[in-house]
């Protein structure tokens, strides 16, 4: 029985893939074999030692500790995509928002007073404070073209708007998907100055914090738009409200409030709603169960962020051994020694790495007694090591 805790509400339909008999699944559970979280901040939580894999139903890994998960040896995944077209439709309605002034005039009608033929005297007379712009022939700039950015750019695109793209470590999948009517912008500071909408689409990283800043704004054509549905330290807020009140941006555009945001007649902020439809919510939980179910049953690693992809068939009748070690030379060769000491044969090996890490998949023709596995964890530069019995 494997025993999965929840951090957050997770989709049934992904729930519904970890089968009852076979799974324990709860919010409060004793020594759990693995985590499923969404935004639930992990870092200062105290993540047992029976952990050997974090499930993130969604797309941002920031809110998990992966460098230290990845010290003692414990997987994180993720649902790359899942939930991007959710994300792509968010910001298409935050373009037109601003554009057309949207929530400024809903605001207006809530407090129209009088009769309907005063109602009707003041909408034709307030109407010209609204007046908007449209989007064909506007220049929109998309930094970070992965799962999100690229779906952004193609619907822009579709538009009539002339895009933009930023992204120097786009993978060639993403690449293929790209239309390739969106033009290449050299840096983040080139993308900038030609674009009156900019939305942001990279993961929060050291290198991306403050990534929009008041250099950078001072860079973009007057009556801009920022859109922000990545994360909230990616744009510098405060700059982004200098820039508001200075009358150079036209509208700030984004999925996370604060309290130096609400309230700011130019500030259009959901409350973190990129990722929250039924479909997404169930892509996500779907496809991030079935990968923690993968790993758990078989040791096969699919859409981590810190372990190396590996798949290998596990044929009936072996044993098979999960090894997770630094990436440094021999490790292969200890641990085949270790085996041929106890005279068990390979039937199947795949090692794989990535960065500082490498995983270890070895499937022996025999079963193998805990002393075994105990020798291996022994071995200087591993960090962690699974058994997974014959079926
Ligand atoms: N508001 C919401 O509910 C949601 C927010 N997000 C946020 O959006 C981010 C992006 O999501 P996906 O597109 O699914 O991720 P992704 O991993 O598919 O794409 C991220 C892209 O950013 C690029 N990148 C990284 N650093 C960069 C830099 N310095 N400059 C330019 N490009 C850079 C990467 O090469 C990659 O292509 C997530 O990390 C998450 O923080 C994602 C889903 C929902
Ligand atoms: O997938 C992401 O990165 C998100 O930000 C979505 O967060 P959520 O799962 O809605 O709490």
């Amino acid at each position: 029985m494997f025993k999965v805790q929840t951090l957050n509400n997770i989709s049934v339909h992904g729930l519904e893939r970890l089968p009852r008999e076979r799974y324990e699944v709860a919010s409060e559970i004793s020594s759990p074999d693995a985590v499923l979280v969404r935004s639930a901040d992990m870092h200062k939580l105290d993540i047992p030692a029976s952990v050997k894999a974090i499930g993130r139903a969604g797309a941002g890994t920031n809110n998990i500790p992966v460098a230290a998960l990845s010290k003692r040896g414990v997987a994180v995944f993720n649902a790359p995509g899942a939930n991007s077209n959710a994300v792509k439709e968010l910001v298409l309605a935050g373009m037109f928002l601003a554009a057309r002034n949207i929530p400024q005039s809903l605001d207006f009608v809530k407090k129209l007073e009088g009769d309907d033929k005063a109602m009707h005297v003041a909408v034709e007379d307030g109407k010209k404070k609204f007046v908007g712009f449209e989007l064909p022939g506007r220049t929109l700039g998309v930094i970070g073209l992965g799962a999100i950015g690229v779906k952004v750019a193609n619907a822009a695109l579709e538009l009539g708007m002339t895009v933009y793209g930023y992204d120097p470590a786009m993978t060639v999948q993403n690449a293929w998907q790209l239309n390739s009517g969106v033009r290449q912008a050299l840096s983040v500071d080139d993308l900038v100055s030609k674009s009156q909408f900019i939305s942001v689409h990279v993961p929060l990283l050291d290198a991306t914090r403050g990534l929009i800043n008041a250099e950078r704004l001072k860079l973009m054509p007057k009556k801009g738009v920022i859109l922000n549905f990545a994360r909230e330290a990616i744009v510098d807020e405060k700059a982004v409200i200098e820039s508001l009140d200075a009358g150079g941006l036209h509208a700030y555009v984004c999925d996370f409030p604060s309290n130096a945001l609400k309230g700011h007649p130019r500030v259009i902020a959901t409350p973190h709603l990129g990722a929250s439809t039924g479909e997404a919510e169930d892509n996500c939980a779907v496809m991030v169960a079935d990968q923690l179910r993968e790993f758990l049953e078989l040791g096969n690693v699919r859409n981590s962020v810190n372990f190396p992809e590996a798949v290998m068939a596990l044929l009936p009748g072996k044993t098979r051994l999960c090894i997770v070690n630094e990436n440094v030379p021999n490790m292969v060769g200890q641990i085949s020694t270790t085996l041929a000491k106890r005279n068990l044969n390979i039937a199947d090996l795949l090692n794989k790495s990535r960065g500082d890490l490498a995983y270890t998949i070895v499937d022996v023709d025999s079963g193998c007694a805990q002393d075994v596995v105990e020798e291996i964890q022994a071995i200087q530069g591993v960090l962690s090591v699974r058994c997974i019995p014959a079926r």
